[in-house]
């Protein structure tokens, strides 16, 4: 599998009142990306952070934002994300089945990463396309939750999603997020997940380095024996 492991601890589970020093502190404890979950209470029953809390987090550090767009019209965040400082940009097929071209079009030429994200009701093969396409999504998220809260538990049903994924485009990043920890990690790496999406286990271990190291390595042990 020609895919990078990379652990990213969701920022949503993190002390926001001290999001610079929290970032700090989970990539001095090896993470790769910082997932922000950026939720508006239309799409999902819950509302969190936007583009000034990405712009000031930008102040203070050079690490890949790996933004998760939970609102209705995702084309409208494009621009401002851009100018914020995200790195990656992924949006919901199921807000975005008509005009997904024009948005994957205007995140890259943004500078941004493309990724499309499922809820756990929408089948797999709706995102096809996305991948397909001439100008695709770089990174499919497989929601192993209901968006719209930490500290739920996973779905493992969806890993049939991450399977026929990975055999399909086996160098497509794939992301899993929700309920991820050291307890569903092995279900998850051993299906084909490489992006792992973590908060409450990550910010509620005594220890976040000995977690975020754990699911790093239990995704190179699935490449591996791949
Ligand atoms: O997008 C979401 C929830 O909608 C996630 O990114 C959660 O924030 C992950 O939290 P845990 O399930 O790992 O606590
Ligand atoms: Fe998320």
């Amino acid at each position: 599998m020609g895919v990078t492991p990379k652990i990213a601890p969701s920022m949503l589970s993190s002390d926001f009142a001290n999001l610079a020093s929290e970032a700090a502190r989970m990539l001095n404890d090896g993470a790769d990306w910082l997932h922000m979950d950026i939720m508006g209470r239309h799409f999902v029953p819950n509302l969190t952070i936007g583009v000034p809390v990405i712009q000031s987090l930008r102040k203070h550090t050079k690490a890949y934002l790996d933004c998760h767009l939970m609102v209705t019209n995702p084309l409208d965040y494009v621009e401002p994300l851009r100018k914020a400082g995200a790195s990656g940009f992924t949006f919901h097929i199921e807000t975005s089945k008509d005009n997904w071209p024009e948005l994957v079009q205007r995140i890259k030429s943004g500078g941004m990463m493309p990724g499309v994200a499922l809820r756990p009701g929408t089948p797999v093969e709706e995102i096809y396309p996305l991948v397909e396409a001439e100008n695709p999504v770089e990174l499919v998220l497989v929601m192993t939750v209901e968006p719209g809260f930490g500290g739920q538990k996973f779905m493992p049903e969806m890993m049939d999603k991450v399977r026929l994924l990975r055999q399909k485009y086996p160098s497509l990043n794939i992301e899993v997020d929700g309920g991820l920890g050291p307890s569903t990690i092995d279900t998850a790496a051993s299906a084909g997940a490489n992006c792992i999406v973590a908060g409450s286990s990550v910010f509620g271990a005594p220890e976040p380095a000995q977690v975020i190291s754990l699911l790093r390595k239990s995704v190179e042990k699935a490449q591996q024996t791949s």
